[in-house]
């Protein structure tokens, strides 16, 4: 019972932290606040929490934690434990880069570029007054810098933020590596549209891009499907970028 009344609070509060920044893409891309709330009706879809445990192997070298994937999702927020064990790896530049996580905190994987990884410390609550944003960039120290400042920064974003956004933000390829020594927990929280809402390019960024030609239109439903075929991890996004 204590585990449900944890995991209730903590999807809880990552929901405003995640609502947040959900409006800050709406207006990074020069939507209206709501946009991507709204039209994806995240009122009435779902929140994923699931969990991974990557115990240590004695031949870590021939196993992977999680194959190379980008997750089917809205956006997901990524915390794991205090371990020694750096495991999870972006594909930037047909390069693995580890991602040394500032801990505790939340990480959004970046879209196109990590040198603008983004990540959020936790304070001693989850609560949004203590939350302070890091913005890491290539050989300076992070700064600390207000919550705020993440409307002019650019979290990471998954397939529907893609779609979306018309391309201008790139959903993340990222896997798990294990380790020999060290156990490696994490706990990611997705955010799933219902499955009837239908995936497009926000009407105004295709009007922006000059686009002729019509982008094809796929439900959350169908797109899970394709996805999940199995025929390569970047099935559903080639169906939809034209
Ligand atoms: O364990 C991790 O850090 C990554 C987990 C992950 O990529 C996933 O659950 O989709
Ligand atoms: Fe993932």
């Amino acid at each position: 019972m204590r585990e449900r009344r944890v995991s209730e609070d903590y999807a809880l509060q990552t929901k405003e932290i995640i609502n947040e920044l959900l409006r800050a893409i709406s207006e990074s891309l020069g939507l209206e606040e709501s946009f991507i709330e709204e039209s994806l009706d995240l009122a009435s879809g779902s929140q994923i929490l699931n969990g991974n445990f990557y115990p240590p192997c004695p031949q870590a070298e021939l196993v992977m934690g999680l194959p190379p994937h980008s997750d089917p999702a809205i956006f997901s927020l990524l915390i794991q434990n205090n371990t020694t064990c750096n495991g999870l790896q972006v594909l930037h530049n047909d390069k693995w880069v580890i991602i040394d996580l500032i801990k505790p905190s939340f990480l959004f994987l970046l879209g196109d570029h990590i040198e603008a990884s983004l990540s959020m410390r936790v304070g001693k609550e989850l609560g949004m007054k203590k939350v302070k944003i890091f913005r890491q960039e290539r050989g300076t120290t992070p700064a600390i810098a207000r919550y705020q400042r993440a409307k002019y920064a650019q979290p990471g974003a998954t397939e529907a933020m893609v779609i979306i956004s018309n391309g201008r933000y790139k959903s993340v390829v990222h896997r798990v590596m294990v380790s020999n020594e060290s156990t490696r927990i994490s706990v990611g929280i997705s955010i799933l549209p219902p499955t009837d809402v239908i995936l497009a390019p926000a009407p105004r960024l295709l009007e922006s891009s000059g686009s002729r030609t019509e982008p094809r239109r796929l439900t959350v439903k169908e797109f899970l499907a394709l996805k999940f075929q199995n025929k390569g991890m970047n099935s559903a996004m080639d169906l939809i970028n034209m």
